[in-house]
């Protein structure tokens, strides 16, 4: 007889997700959303087949490198979707209820590449949207801060390996984010946030 029954393995009760009680917008965390087996293999594979590239910016008059690699998929200037990202945006949006039509890949190859504080930009159709933010590789410090009440503290959320976080709709109206450069010894991350954009018009 199996004295632990079912439950011990899957209970359809227990709260998978961790809602941060934020003013003004939802945030919440999924840890291990993808497993270990899954999260490896992912991130093995967009580390070797990404086409990774360091973005110039222009800053006031000079031209600067992102402290980062990216790879844009999806949309009509991305590039086309590969079945991994398929896969990992579908797995999401099972979950979310959300639909993405595109995926912006971040490769920070040790702490000393970083994202500094922002709002995501608005996508072209005019409204921010959900933003769906998946982690595979070493962790690192995901701030966020209010962007006009100071009586809310900032506070730091710890993306690990085969994370889930869902940023709600007004959070990019309300919050900035960032991650900071670390002396720490850390490995490479890969991060991935699913956007929607033009979705009515482009349907793609
Ligand atoms: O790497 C992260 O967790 C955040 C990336 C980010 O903020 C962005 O790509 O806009
Ligand atoms: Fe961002």
């Amino acid at each position: 007889m199996n004295l632990f029954g079912d439950a011990a393995f899957f209970d359809p009760g227990r709260k998978q997700y961790k809602d941060f009680e934020l003013p003004d917008t939802e945030l919440r965390l999924w840890q291990q959303f993808f497993s270990k087996e899954e999260s490896d293999h992912y991130f093995g594979h967009l580390l070797a087949n990404s086409p990774w590239q360091q973005r110039k910016r222009k800053m006031y008059d000079k031209t600067v490198l992102d402290p980062r690699l990216t790879a844009y998929y999806g949309g009509p200037n991305g590039l086309e979707w590969t079945p991994e990202l398929l896969a990992i945006k579908a797995k999401v949006e099972a979950e979310c209820g959300h639909i993405f039509n595109r995926v912006l890949l971040n490769y920070y190859r040790d702490g000393s590449d970083s994202v500094s504080w922002h709002s995501d930009t608005l996508p072209a159709d005019g409204k921010h949207h959900h933003i769906a933010s998946v982690t595979f590789g070493d962790t690192r410090l995901f701030k966020v801060r209010h962007k006009f009440r100071k009586d809310i503290t900032q506070f730091e959320i710890p993306l690990t390996h085969g994370s889930f976080l869902l940023m709600g709709e007004t959070m990019q109206d309300f919050y900035e984010h960032h991650v900071p450069k670390t002396a720490r010894p850390v490995g490479p991350r890969i991060n991935l946030t699913f956007r929607i954009s033009d979705f009515k018009k482009s349907n793609n």
